[in-house]
Order: structure tokens, then C-alpha cells, then sequence
């Protein structure tokens, strides 16, 4: 109430126009929260703790277009706000609706958003730079489009002699592969967790299918990316070093192994079938 029964000076320095809130709105002159064209954001303090802010309005006079106001804001904007209202603008516009839409936002910003370094799980991981919203675009996951025998062959007699056990490949169906070992996106760097922060689906985008990581849940700034990569084989399992309580041990995916596993007889046990 104090706000608004205090006069309100236009924010200009040099101007000393004077208006009531109320009696200024009616005249279409004050700040109004519903228009993002006259807001301003200004911290109090340089200290992150203090989350006071400001907000300035300007008389008609001093009332600047928006693109020429960016400028002069950053100037005035501590760094901490500075780098909030960053953040703000590699976020999806909300009137962006369509997947082709979003994906090309995706791409656009992902080096922004998105760096990588030393994984507390293994080797190096990705980070978030900046906060995601569950269901946010992440990052898209490219390499070298290969057949599954092509895949297991290179897995077995080049990558693990030269890489060590890690593995690049990301199985889309029985038929294709993404071998993202000598080329692809920082997206081969996402490691497993049993209780992972994204999930990867694959969409398709004016005809082409792309396999997108998208965020689970909201994850904050320098949280590592995980997904669950349901890595699956019969006969080799991978010790999982997520950390979490329901780690489930191995990065493979146990209970689709186990109902295959039901189904599948070694060679071995294999007789000739013989008519009767
Ligand atoms: C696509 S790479 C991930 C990037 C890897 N951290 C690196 O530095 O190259 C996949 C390999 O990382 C390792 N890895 C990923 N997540 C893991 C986890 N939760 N536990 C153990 N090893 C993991 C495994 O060796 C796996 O084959």
C-alpha cells in the first residue's frame, strides 16, 4: 500500500517528472506489470544473497524502444542479475509450439546451455550450464548411422582395444545404430544413472528422425545429464557407478534381459529337429 500511495519519479536521472501509480497507469505512463515493455529488473545489491529488486518506470518522454533499452540495461544490472536474465532468454519462448520449432531452438543454444568436465560417475560427463524444465529439448545425440553387426563389430575388435570399455554406440531399434565414437554432438559423453535426470526419445522433424535427450525432471545449473541407457546383452554386464540408493547394480537392463533371458537357449542346448 505504501507503493501505492508514494509518488512515483520518472527513472531517468535527469528527468523530474513526478506521477501518482494509479493516476499515472490511467494515463498509461507508469510501469505495469502485464507489460514486459516497460519492466525493469535492477539488483539493490552486487551481493548474490540479496534478492531485493527494483522497478523503474519512465515517463512518456523517456520511455525508450525496447531494443535500444537492452544496452542501457545491461549496463545498470549487477552481474549476478545480468547473468539470471541470460539465463532467462535461452529458455524455450513460450510461444514456441511446434517440435520443428523447438528443436531448432535446441540446437541453437545447446552450446550455451551445456558444457562438459570430470563425472563423479565415470571419465567425463555434461553439465547443465543453466537450469532446465522437465521436458525441455537438451541436446540432440548424432554420430554415424550403422547396422547393428556393423555396431557390435567395431565394439568388439577396434573401439574397446582403443577406448577402453566405454561405449559410444546408441542402439535406436534392431536395425540401426548411432556409432557417435569418431563423430558426433558432447551428447556421447552423457553417462547412465539408474535414476536419471533426462530420458531420450527419438522425434521426427519435417520428415527426419533425430534422438533427442529431454530433461525428466527440472535439473539445476551444474547438475551432470544422466539418462538411463538400458544398455542390453546376455551375455556381459556393466557395473553401474551412478551412486544412487535404487542403483540397480549394472547399466544394463535387467528385466528386459531376464524376460529375453526366458526365451533364449545356449547353442548348446540346441538339438536337431527331426521329423516324426
Ligand atoms: C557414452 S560413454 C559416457 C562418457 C564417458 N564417461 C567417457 O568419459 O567417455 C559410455 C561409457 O561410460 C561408462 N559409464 C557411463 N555411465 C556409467 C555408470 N553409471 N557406471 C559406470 N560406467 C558408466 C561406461 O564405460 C560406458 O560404456
Amino acid at each position: 500500500m505504501k507503493f501505492l500511495n508514494a509518488l512515483k519519479k520518472c527513472s531517468n536521472n535527469t528527468c523530474r517528472v513526478a506521477y501518482h501509480p494509479l493516476c499515472a497507469r490511467a494515463a498509461g505512463l507508469c510501469v505495469e506489470l502485464e507489460d514486459e515493455d516497460r519492466l525493469y529488473l535492477l539488483s539493490l545489491d552486487e551481493d548474490d544473497a540479496d534478492q531485493c529488486i527494483r522497478l523503474l518506470s519512465f515517463c512518456k518522454k523517456h520511455r525508450q524502444p525496447l531494443n535500444e533499452r537492452v544496452v542501457t540495461d545491461e549496463r545498470r544490472i549487477s552481474p549476478t542479475c545480468l547473468q539470471r536474465l541470460r539465463a532467462s532468454q535461452l529458455d524455450a519462448p513460450s510461444n514456441i509450439l511446434s517440435m520443428a520449432e523447438k528443436y531448432q531452438h535446441m540446437r541453437q543454444t545447446f552450446r550455451k546451455r551445456l558444457a562438459f568436465g570430470k563425472s563423479g560417475i565415470h571419465g567425463f560427463g555434461i553439465f547443465a550450464k543453466h537450469p532446465h524444465r522437465a521436458g525441455d529439448m537438451v541436446i540432440e545425440y548424432t554420430g554415424e548411422l550403422v547396422r547393428p553387426p556393423i555396431a557390435d563389430r567395431r565394439e568388439r575388435f577396434i573401439y574397446n582395444s582403443l577406448v577402453g570399455a566405454g561405449t559410444y554406440m546408441f542402439r535406436i531399434d534392431d536395425k540401426r545404430v548411432i556409432d557417435a565414437t569418431r563423430a558426433g554432438s558432447i551428447a556421447h559423453l552423457i553417462n547412465h544413472s539408474c535414476e536419471p535426470n533426462c530420458y531420450s526419445r527419438v522425434i521426427s522433424v519435417n520428415g527426419d528422425e533425430h534422438i533427442i535427450i529431454f530433461a525428466k525432471r527440472d535439473i539445476k545449473r551444474w547438475e551432470e545429464l544422466t539418462y538411463d541407457y538400458r544398455f542390453f546383452s546376455i551375455e556381459e554386464k556393466l557395473a553401474c557407478y551412478c551412486g544412487f540408493s535404487r542403483c540397480r547394480g549394472v547399466v544394463n537392463d535387467t528385466e528386459a534381459e531376464e524376460q529375453v533371458a526366458e526365451l533364449y537357449a545356449p547353442r548348446y542346448e540346441l538339438t536337431d529337429w527331426k521329423e516324426e
